[in-house]
Parts: structure tokens; C-alpha cells; sequence
């Protein structure tokens, strides 16, 4: 008997790269923390505590449940293992957030997994899983033109943009041209320290990748060559991600405000997918967008200091008068979009706020030459929620539809989503959109 304390991870870490780098990160962290302590001992597969009852923490992180042990008695106040628990959940956190749960039965808290599950993991961390594949030997998946059998595009000298890919054939609207798994990832950390990690990681793949990599456009070259390519090409692996990944071929496709494709990261198969997101002409460049919108002013001013360069895509090469008008949308389109966020008039106004949900709809075909659907997919979902919190369930049913194609949309974040699904679905709208025009005085809504 004895009063145990420690921290659940929960949910567990998957084998995804993100919970890898994250739990590799994590280990790190602890190592060189612990590094001139003689009671913790680095073992083949796991970190070892030695005090109480000597704790572990594997070095595969989706084998971890629980790090604890009983902290009254003896043993436990000569080794002071409270202390590691306390230090070792800190960093957990800053790694983890809130799925490290503390507990602790000084207090009446539980562990949340039980310990016939926690005894199994941990004895699972004596065998090592069968190598994993490197990612940089997992081939790209590239579609093909169904009658030439090539690729659908070639990597071609761009005017004022370097290299870029040009689609070899008619792309349709929704096929994914390309599916790629990084070379290499990074979390974000100072200059210094990201140029001697990855100069490890890049050490560590094989020939063809490393040239791969340092073939890479590079904005910044200079004391630190490698940080400079990835800050030039990394896209995050996944929505809000903070650690973004490096790909041979995906980071040759340049930006364009009004682009034709789209980029979404696959947590699943750990793949940056690219997808066609309007019809793409034999001969036209393909572009997926790097900027966060807005008038062209504020994309300019974005794109030079994430990216450093002036972008020469077709909308910002307009002359005056048309840059000007796509300017007024793009303002119209920002203050739909806000008036819409705003909970307070949602609540008080639901009405205007599903009008404008239908002005935005409007806003955004003019804006984006009709090809809306990602765009689309935030109006659509706010609709939809501002009808249910409102307990219409009638104008929510005929929303539906369109929530059905687009939540995927919103769930996985308007603007980097994954496995977003691109079938030719009839865009979806026009009977919804019929219905949350029809806004009169009769209505219940509100
Ligand atoms: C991820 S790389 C794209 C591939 C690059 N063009 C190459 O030659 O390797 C990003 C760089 O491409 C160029 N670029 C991308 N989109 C551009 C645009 N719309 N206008 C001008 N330059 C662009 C910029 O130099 C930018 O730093």
C-alpha cells in the first residue's frame, strides 16, 4: 500500500509524425535536463528513474500511458522521487498540454487508465517496433495523365518566380495532382539551434534526399544555409501546426492569391496532398496561396516579410482600376467575415448575421473567379450554427446538406484542411442559399 502520484497521457500518442517529432522533442528535453544525474540511467529503449519505483519513459512515445510512482515511505523520501514527478510532468506539459493529466491520491485524484493497461505498456517498452520506413524513402505519390501515363505536370523557369510546376494536361477540379511525405521536419526554435538540428537530420537521410533538400530555393542563404531553406519552403503539417515540413517536389509550386490549388496535410498517412481546386488548363502554372488574405496591400506586405518576395501572380499584377475593385471585395469580404464572428450580434441579430453570411457567399464568387468551395466553407458552417443556436431547425436541415461537404472543410481548418474530399459535388448551395435568402418579417428565426 502507499500513495501514488504521477500523469496520464491521454488520449495516448499515435505513431503520426507530429506526436513522434513532439514525444522525440519531449525525450530530448529530459535527457540533456538529466544528463549528470546518476540516478537516471538512459537504457536501450527507455529513460529510467531511479527512485521510488523507478518510473520509466520509452522512447516510443505511442507505447506510453502513465508516469507515477507511490510517493510516501521510505524509499520514496531517500530517492525524492516527487521531484522528478513534478519536474518531468512540467515538461510533459509544455510538450503536451492538457493531455498530460496530473493526478494524485494525496488529494482522492485517480489515474484514468487502469493499471493492468499501464503494467502492459510498460512491459512493452522492453521490445522495440519494427523499424519504421524513413520518410524519406517513402515514395511520392504523383497522379498521372490516364492516357499518357506521365505525371500531370513538369517543373518549368516561371517568369519573376524562379521554378514552379506547370500542368501538362486539363486538370480537373478536384483531383489531387500530387502526395508527398517531407524530407524533414522542424519545430519552430532559434536560428542557431535549428541549423545544428537540422544538419543532423539531414545528415541522417539518405544521398538523394539530402540533394534534394539542398537544391531547394533559398531566400535567406548565409550563416544559416539550412534554416534559410526551410523557412523558404516548409508548409505546416497540419492546421495551426506549429512544426512544418519540407517536401522535394510540393515546395516547388509558388503562390498565387487567386490559386488553383489547394494544400492539405493528411495526419492519417502523414502526407502533404495537393488538389486541384478549379479546372487547370493544359499549360497553366500551378499555385496553391502562402498569404492569410486581405486587400492586396496586406498580402503584399505579408508575403515580403514571411517570405521575402513581391508576388507576381495574376491578381497582383492587375492594373489599377481592377486591383482596386478586387481590393473593395476583398475589404467587403474581411468585414463580413468579422461582423459575422461577432457573438453578440449573432445572438441578438440573427437575421442580418445569416444575411451577410449570404452577402460573404456572394463576395467571395465575385472574388474568386466562382471557385469558392474552401473559402465557402467557414459561411456555410456559421449559417448553419447561427440557425441551430437560434433553434431553427428547419433553415439548419436545409444547411445540412451543405454542412455535410463542408464541415469536413471547417473541422479540419478552412485554410489548411486535411483529407478534405474533393468530389465533384454539385456546389453546394443553391438550395440552401435560395433559403437563407428568404429572410423576412414573418420568419421565426430570432
Ligand atoms: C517554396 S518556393 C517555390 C519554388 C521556387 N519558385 C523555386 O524556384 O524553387 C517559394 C519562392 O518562390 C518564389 N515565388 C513563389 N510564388 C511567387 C509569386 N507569386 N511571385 C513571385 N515569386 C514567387 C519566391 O522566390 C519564393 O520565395
Amino acid at each position: 500500500m502507499g500513495i501514488d502520484a504521477g500523469f496520464d497521457m491521454v488520449p495516448p500518442l499515435s505513431k503520426n509524425i507530429v506526436d513522434r517529432h513532439n514525444w522525440d522533442q519531449f525525450i530530448s528535453s529530459i535527457k540533456s535536463l538529466y544528463r549528470d544525474d546518476p540516478q537516471v540511467d538512459i537504457e536501450p529503449n527507455y529513460i529510467l528513474f531511479k527512485a521510488g519505483e523507478y518510473p520509466k519513459l520509452p522512447f516510443e512515445g505511442h507505447k506510453f500511458l502513465r508516469f507515477s510512482s507511490k510517493i510516501s515511505g521510505a524509499n520514496a523520501r531517500v530517492t525524492k522521487v516527487e521531484g522528478y514527478i513534478t519536474v518531468v510532468t512540467r515538461i510533459a506539459k509544455s510538450y503536451f498540454g492538457s493531455r498530460v493529466r496530473y493526478w494524485d491520491e494525496c488529494v482522492d485524484q485517480y489515474g484514468i487508465y487502469d493499471w493492468s493497461k499501464v503494467w502492459e505498456s510498460i512491459r512493452s517498452y522492453e521490445q522495440v517496433c519494427g523499424a519504421e520506413i524513413p520518410i524519406s524513402l517513402v515514395p511520392s505519390i504523383t497522379s498521372h495523365d490516364p492516357i499518357s501515363e506521365l505525371p500531370l505536370f513538369e517543373i518549368e523557369n516561371i517568369s519573376h518566380k524562379g521554378r514552379g510546376l506547370v500542368a501538362r494536361c486539363n486538370i480537373s477540379k478536384g483531383t489531387r495532382i500530387l502526395c508527398e511525405k517531407p524530407l524533414l521536419t522542424l519545430r519552430p526554435m532559434a536560428p542557431g539551434d535549428a541549423e545544428k538540428v537540422l544538419a543532423t537530420q539531414l545528415k541522417a537521410l539518405p544521398k538523394e534526399s539530402q540533394r534534394q533538400f539542398l537544391s531547394l530555393h533559398n531566400t535567406k542563404p548565409g550563416q544559416h544555409p539550412f534554416t534559410g531553406i526551410v523557412k523558404t519552403n516548409a508548409l505546416p503539417c497540419g492546421p495551426d501546426s506549429p512544426i512544418g515540413g519540407v517536401y522535394p517536389t510540393i515546395c516547388l509550386i509558388n503562390h498565387s492569391c487567386i490559386p488553383n490549388s489547394h494544400h492539405s496535410w493528411n495526419n492519417n498517412t502523414e502526407q502533404e496532398t495537393i488538389h486541384a481546386i478549379r479546372p487547370i488548363k493544359a499549360g497553366e502554372e500551378i499555385t496553391i496561396s502562402y498569404d492569410r488574405g486581405g486587400t492586396s496591400s496586406v498580402r503584399r506586405t505579408f508575403l515580403k516579410e514571411a517570405f521575402d518576395f513581391d508576388c507576381h501572380c495574376h491578381r497582383c499584377s492587375l492594373l489599377t482600376p481592377e486591383l482596386g475593385a478586387s481590393d473593395a471585395r476583398r475589404s467587403l469580404i474581411q468585414s463580413l467575415d468579422d461582423a459575422i464572428g461577432d457573438p453578440f450580434r449573432m445572438a441578438s441579430r440573427p437575421k442580418d448575421s445569416l444575411r451577410d453570411c449570404s452577402s460573404l457567399l456572394q463576395a467571395l464568387r465575385d472574388e474568386y473567379d466562382g471557385c469558392t468551395e474552401i473559402l465557402s466553407a467557414r459561411a456555410y458552417y456559421d449559417a448553419f450554427q447561427i440557425s441551430i443556436a437560434h433553434g431553427d431547425q428547419a433553415r439548419a436541415s436545409q444547411l445540412t446538406a451543405n454542412v455535410a461537404v463542408v464541415t469536413n472543410m471547417v473541422r479540419n481548418n478552412v485554410t489548411t484542411h486535411c483529407e478534405i474530399t474533393f468530389d465533384p459535388v454539385e456546389p453546394i448551395g443553391n438550395q440552401a442559399e435560395e433559403y437563407m435568402g428568404q429572410l423576412d418579417d414573418e420568419d421565426d428565426l430570432g
